[in-house]
């Protein structure tokens, strides 16, 4: 991961094709439409920041046409040099993960990706073979601990039996399977959101780094210039993520939003 981080950098663009923006970029709401959109913003990526996160349910919804196009844009982002989180934010029993595994996580397949989310609902330790797959192959994953959308906090501030909130458990058993590794910082993070009140989260004083995608930036209202100050201990590892706040940018002002945002993210972080 510090080798991600040093030759990719910490802002991560996220590629997130909502019917607005693809109509404000002058795009068909269809396959072809994403495909484009997707595309675009790889190239607009390329040399200003060096991570993309491409929001499967925005190619999902157009079926097997959407993954056509899915396909397309992660294939253009790895052959560009750029890392790709595939958000899809997948989590089963144990016995249906190699599924999703082999799907994201597979050298050569259509839809190989760097690191995948993942939703931890049905327990952590049910998605640790998916972690052994990923490190195996050089890859990550990030789980969600504390998401940045208000309603998350219902369940991942509930307590747990030994009085941890969900969201510190979570990531305490993240970094306990890292330990695992030799390798403490990686290959596995957690998702904690840039609008989540960390100490209200019970990840105030984490004293072990890992790496934390971290959404919640530009449109969701957290202020980027104040990510060291948000994230505390945890700013070591840090990838911004933003979608919105650069997609608005549209396509002729997009490649400039980014390079000046990703100064900003290595001045800050
Ligand atoms: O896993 C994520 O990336 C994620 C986790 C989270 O807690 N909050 C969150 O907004 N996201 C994703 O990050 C993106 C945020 O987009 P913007 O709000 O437009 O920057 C969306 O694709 C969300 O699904």
């Amino acid at each position: 991961m510090t080798a991600a981080f040093a030759s990719n950098g910490r802002l991560c663009v996220g590629i997130d094709p909502h019917d607005g923006l693809l109509a404000a970029w002058g795009l068909p709401v269809s396959a072809s439409g994403v495909r484009d959109f997707g595309l675009r913003v790889v190239e607009a990526t390329t040399g200003a920041a060096g991570i993309v996160k491409p929001q499967v349910a925005f190619f999902e919804r157009f079926g097997s046409a959407g993954f056509a196009a899915l396909e397309e844009v992660i294939a253009a982002a790895r052959a560009a040099g750029l890392l790709v989180i595939g958000d899809v934010k997948r989590g089963e029993i144990g016995s249906s993960m190699p599924g999703y595994a082999g799907a994201w996580l597979e050298v050569g397949g259509p839809l190989e990706v760097d690191a995948l989310t993942l939703n931890p609902y049905l327990g952590v330790a049910d998605l640790a073979d998916t972690f052994a797959a990923a490190a195996r192959v050089g890859k990550g994953a990030f789980v969600l601990a504390a998401t940045s959308n208000p309603a998350g906090a219902s369940v991942q501030a509930a307590r747990t039996a030994d009085g941890r909130p969900v969201s510190r458990r979570v990531l305490d058993d993240v970094a306990d399977w890292n330990a695992t590794t030799g390798d403490p910082f990686g290959p596995i993070g957690v998702v904690i959101g840039a609008t989540v009140d960390l100490a209200a989260a019970g990840l105030g004083d984490v004293a072990r780094p890992l790496p934390v995608l971290a959404p919640g930036f530009g449109h969701q209202g957290a202020d980027t210039a104040r990510a060291r100050e948000i994230y505390g201990n945890l700013s070591e590892g840090v990838i911004v993520s933003e979608s919105r706040s650069l997609l608005s940018s549209g396509p002729t002002g997009i490649a400039h939003a980014i390079s000046e945002r990703a100064a900003e993210v290595r001045g800050t972080l």
